[in-house]
């Protein structure tokens, strides 16, 4: 079966005045309709980069796409016309970004702004396109959208911005969309309304959503799969349930047990053995309970050191400076990506991977 989307050894890099920043390394990823891929990884480690690369929207120069494929339906988007790709731009695959504010138009109410969508895309009349677009704007649950549709964006709160730009981004359909911390600036509860909102488009409309986000909490309970990224590679993927239950990297095992948890503050590093709540998916209470307590101050792991430069990436594997694991072979040999299940064995999340040389010591959770 063709892949909705199936990025292929994507290759980023920036010119910069201090030299080539190296800001993805050779992403492969891919997402099937209906189902949902997250993408995992500190501030930095070419999230975005590789969104943007994917919709065409690379910031470029200084960007640069070097390498590899993005097949949407199986067609590569790096290779077709330029006209060809806006075309898909605007109606298969769409963008949600993580400041609505700015990524909203400030003179223009928001009725009007998705009316344009339908007006521009499907040539409908201005009364039929402002009817659609409250009607939208509904569905997303804006109250008294009927009403509403006169406000400008920053008369609405952060979440209610934040659905409108769902609605921006479901208007036309779309069979992709990739959202990239959709519901970082938002407080916790709204957090999760907007997840379970995206959740029930996505279910409703089985389009295929990419959803980038540092935060693990967010995920466990809409992922089908997740792919973690590290300094521009991706280090693991995995289906959801069995990366939270059996990390294949130390760096995934690092994040995980940064995440606060209901039974207590994070496990530390050490806690091996399957503990409880993990791998379990929460309740939005629970999600939105777990947060909480982080923020009252546990005492959490934390991944020792800061992730490295693009300019200037470690030899070997780029985590060896951080990874509690790292041997001589960590420093000298970049590892490749481990095959840890093959695709047979787990179809929907095509295979799971590792990039650690020590993968089967970090599935067994040996100590180190
Ligand atoms: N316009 C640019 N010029 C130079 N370097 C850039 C540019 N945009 C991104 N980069 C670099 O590319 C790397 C990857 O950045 P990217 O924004 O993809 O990270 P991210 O994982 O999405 O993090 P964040 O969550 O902070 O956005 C970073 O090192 C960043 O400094």
């Amino acid at each position: 079966m063709t892949r909705l989307l199936d990025v292929q050894d994507l290759r980023v890099e920036f010119r910069t005045r201090d030299g080539i920043a190296e800001a993805v390394g050779g992403v492969s990823y891919g997402v099937d309709a209906g189902r949902t891929l997250a993408v995992l990884g500190e501030s930095g480690s070419g999230k975005s980069v590789t969104a943007q690369a994917i919709m065409g929207i690379l910031d470029s120069p200084p960007g640069r796409v070097t390498g590899g494929r993005v097949l949407f339906r199986g067609r590569d988007l790096l290779t077709m016309s330029a006209r060809e790709r806006r075309r898909i731009r605007g109606a298969a695959m769409a963008m949600i970004f993580q400041d609505a504010l700015s990524a909203l138009n400030p003179v223009l109410p928001v009725g009007a702004q998705l009316a344009e969508m339908y007006q521009v895309h499907r040539g409908m009349s201005g009364k039929d396109a402002r009817r659609r677009a409250v009607e939208l704007m509904d569905r997303v649950r804006i109250p008294a959208a009927g009403q509403r549709a006169g406000d400008y964006p920053h008369q609405f709160s952060g979440g209610m911005r934040q659905r409108i730009m769902i609605a921006m981004a479901m208007a036309l359909e779309p069979d992709l969309i990739i959202a990239d911390e959709p519901t970082t600036a938002l407080d916790v509860t709204v957090q999760a309304q907007v997840m379970d909102l995206l959740a029930e488009l996505r279910r409703e409309y089985a389009m295929g959503l990419v959803l980038i986000t540092h935060d693990l909490g967010v995920v466990a309970d809409v992922a089908d799969t997740i792919a973690v990224m590290y300094a521009g590679r991706i280090v693991e993927t995995a289906p959801v349930r069995d990366l939270y239950r059996r990390p294949a990297h130390p760096y995934t095992r690092g994040l995980l047990d940064s995440v606060p948890r209901v039974d207590g503050p994070g496990a530390r590093r050490n806690d091996r053995g399957e503990p409880a709540g993990r791998g379990e998916s929460a309740g939005r209470g629970d999600r939105a309970r777990r947060n909480r307590r982080g923020h009252r101050g546990g005492r959490l792991y934390a991944i020792k050191g800061a992730p490295p430069s693009p300019l200037a990436l470690p030899s070997g594997c780029p985590f060896h400076p951080r990874c509690p694991r790292a041997q001589e072979i960590c420093r000298g040999e970049r590892p490749p990506l481990y095959e840890v299940t093959a695709a047979a064995a787990s179809p929907a999340s095509g295979g799971r991977t590792s990039a650690c040389h020590f993968w089967k010591d970090e599935l067994d959770g040996l100590d180190v």
